[in-house]
């Protein structure tokens, strides 16, 4: 099981130093969807050159135009970028191709797809799979991660990634559905006690 840091609404540089402060405890950086729309490629650039050794996930959400979208994340140093399971067969099979041209990977995510869509989408890509609660959702209906549930018609081989107000608390039933990641942005990022907040989900997440 692997963490995935997930920074968002910050600069580039609380970004790169956040991420320092608590490279120890995980495994994935993810240049939040916030920092690409406020800093663009040089976010994603620049996490890489900050952690060279550790898998970047561009988190892009592609809707559309995913050639495009998805070179310039991968000519940027990402390792993984992401699309939405609600956009066009053509765009998720362009995101795949574009992927496999660079040897890198794509992460689905399965935000407002309906059950039959997920499962659709894990029998035909071999892709990771993110369960996501929205920022909104956790914001305005007060939805959290112990909404998230890992849909039981999806591929046996699919790998699973959750996501969405993830918590130390909230963690330790997640980490029973055995996810491959756990996307944790707020409860590291957002807290006066990143590092300690950190440690404590890597000591769970390692059992
Ligand atoms: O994808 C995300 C969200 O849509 C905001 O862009 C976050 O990476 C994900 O939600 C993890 O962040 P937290 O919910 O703050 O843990």
């Amino acid at each position: 099981m692997n963490i995935q840091l997930a920074l968002d609404r910050m600069t580039i540089d609380e970004a790169i130093k956040m991420a320092k402060q608590v490279e120890q405890y995980i495994d994935w950086i993810e240049v939040g969807t916030s920092l690409i729309k406020e800093y663009g490629m040089e976010s994603v650039k620049s996490l890489k050159a900050a952690f060279p050794d550790k898998t970047i996930v561009a988190d892009i959400k592609t809707m559309d135009n995913a050639k495009y979208e998805f070179k310039l994340c991968f000519e940027a140093g990402a390792d993984v970028a992401t699309v939405m399971g609600v956009a066009p067969d053509a765009t998720i099979q362009t995101c795949m191709e574009t992927a496999a041209d660079y040897g890198k990977h794509v992460m689905i995510d399965l935000l407002n797809t309906t059950e039959k869509r997920a499962e659709t989408l894990s029998e035909t890509y071999d892709a990771i799979l993110c369960v996501h609660v929205s920022k909104d959702q956790q914001e305005i209906e007060g939805q959290s991660t112990t909404s998230i549930r890992i849909p039981g018609n999806l591929h046996p081989e699919s790998l699973i990634a959750a996501a969405g107000g993830i918590t130390s608390k909230t963690l330790s039933e997640l980490v029973t559905l055995k996810p491959h990641v756990v996307i944790v942005g707020s409860a590291i990022t957002k807290t006066a006690h990143s590092v300690e907040s950190a440690k404590q989900m890597k000591e769970i997440i390692k059992g």
